[in-house]
């Protein structure tokens, strides 16, 4: 029997870590699941997959929670980051982090400090503390498995040479559903518009991100932690099918690639079965259906948040820290309707111009950054 936690249960990550799980059949369980506030859908789940734990963001989740359960049968409710490091901490060998934004961090070293394995969804722990992060895990001989889908397929692709040979880290991007836009047509870029993603049903924060693109940013950031990869070898290609996952480009001229159907469930059952590979009941790729794949450079000038991570990524120090919760804050007034779309990014290179020196010695430099930058991003939010 194999237990799993699940933090960001009830979100789109967390959702389909359940129907994966479900699907695998009795040999893995649920050990703790942790959500937010959505505690109608949190109760379902306790009712199918009796968690011994779950966590919510506040007391007032908690108490919802509790008023839907079957008080003699309800599992521990606990609250808050603490409530989110108790999961990560019970002793489940596996610990999906599924959780959006920082937020992910703390309970992402809880889990690889205990040495179990991180089923990494949450890209914004690496981004803002990738360095601890990756450093606590080597020390616990933690394994850390991406879910991000092409971290993920790197990951797959690394399994056919060694890391000295590798000349690329090549991550595709489907150019998100302004790719095609004309470059003066995106002052007029409203919710609705950023919330369309050509290929994939996600979270709103991350589908935000790839309709700026900032979330290929991100990912070059996170690939190197993950693959401790030199930023000037890692690419990003643009290829809107979204069916080449990414690339490995080896030194010898072989270029090996993951390719699938877009559909997080196959990279999340990888990362919770690795090195095992289980037989999947959802639909199969079949190329001759797809017909035809694409691929192209990034477009930087049009998308100039690719370009701010990038940077901010091989800059180091804090720069990646404040890069993410900016982008965190300007996000969130985004989908308020606070903020226009190109705001997004000329609010984070701001905080960044402001905030970008210096480097973090602990974890809690980290989180006071993180706060630093959030309060300036909103006091410059204030001042329109
Ligand atoms: N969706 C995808 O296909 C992919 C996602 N990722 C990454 O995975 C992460 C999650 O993405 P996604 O599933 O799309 O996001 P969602 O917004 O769909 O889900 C976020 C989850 O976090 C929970 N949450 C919110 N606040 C808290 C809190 N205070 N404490 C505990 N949990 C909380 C939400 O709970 P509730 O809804 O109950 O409030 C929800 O379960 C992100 O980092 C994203 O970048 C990476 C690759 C692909
Ligand atoms: C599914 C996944 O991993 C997302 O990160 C996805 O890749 C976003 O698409 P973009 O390539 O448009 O950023
Ligand atoms: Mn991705």
């Amino acid at each position: 029997m194999t237990y799993v936690t699940i933090l960001g249960s009830t979100g789109a990550i967390g959702t389909r870590t359940l129907e994966v799980l479900a699907a695998l059949g009795d040999t893995y369980q649920v050990a703790g699941l942790a959500a937010g506030r959505n505690v109608e859908l949190l109760a379902e789940q306790i009712c199918r997959f009796h968690p011994q734990i779950v966590a919510v963001a506040d007391e007032e989740s908690r108490a919802r929670l509790l008023s839907l359960l079957d008080r003699s049968d309800a599992p521990e409710v606990l609250v808050g980051d603490e409530g989110l490091i108790a999961c990560a901490s019970l002793p489940a060998p596996v610990v999906v982090n599924a959780v959006m934004g920082a937020r992910g961090i703390l309970p992402a070293l809880a889990a690889v400090r205990r040495g179990a394995r991180l089923a990494l969804a949450n890209k914004e722990c690496l981004v803002a503390a990738g360095t601890f992060i990756m450093r606590e895990a080597a020390a616990a001989n933690a394994e850390i498995v991406p879910v991000d889908s092409e971290h993920c397929a790197l990951h797959q692709c690394m399994q056919s040479g060694r890391p000295s040979e590798v000349r690329r880290w090549i991550l595709t991007a489907s150019g998100g559903p302004f790719r095609t836009w004309r470059r003066e047509d995106l002052a007029s870029v409203t919710v609705a518009d950023a919330l369309k993603h050509p290929n994939w049903n996600m979270g709103k924060k991350i589908t935000v991100d790839s309709a700026t693109m900032m979330n290929k940013g991100l990912e070059v950031i996170e690939a190197h932690h993950l693959f401790d990869a030199p930023y000037d070898k890692i690419a990003v290609l643009v290829h809107p099918e979204s069916i080449v996952h990414s690339l490995v480009e080896y030194e010898d001229g072989s270029l090996m690639a993951q390719l699938a159907t877009h559909d997080m469930r196959l990279p999340i059952q990888y990362a919770v079965t690795y090195p095992e590979r289980v037989s999947l009941p959802w639909p199969r790729l079949s190329l001759a259906t797809v017909g035809g794949l694409t691929f192209e450079e990034p477009d930087v000038e049009k998308f100039p948040a690719l370009r701010l991570a990038m940077d901010a990524g091989r800059a180091g120090g804090y720069a990646p820290c404040v890069l993410n919760a900016a982008n965190e804050v300007a996000v969130d007034a985004f989908l308020r309707n606070q903020i226009s779309y190109s705001r997004i990014t000329s609010l984070v290179s701001e905080v960044l111009d402001d905030l970008h020196s210096g480097s973090p010695s602990s974890i809690d430099d980290v989180l006071h950054m993180d706060g630093l930058a959030r309060e300036r991003a909103r006091l410059l939010l204030t001042k329109g």
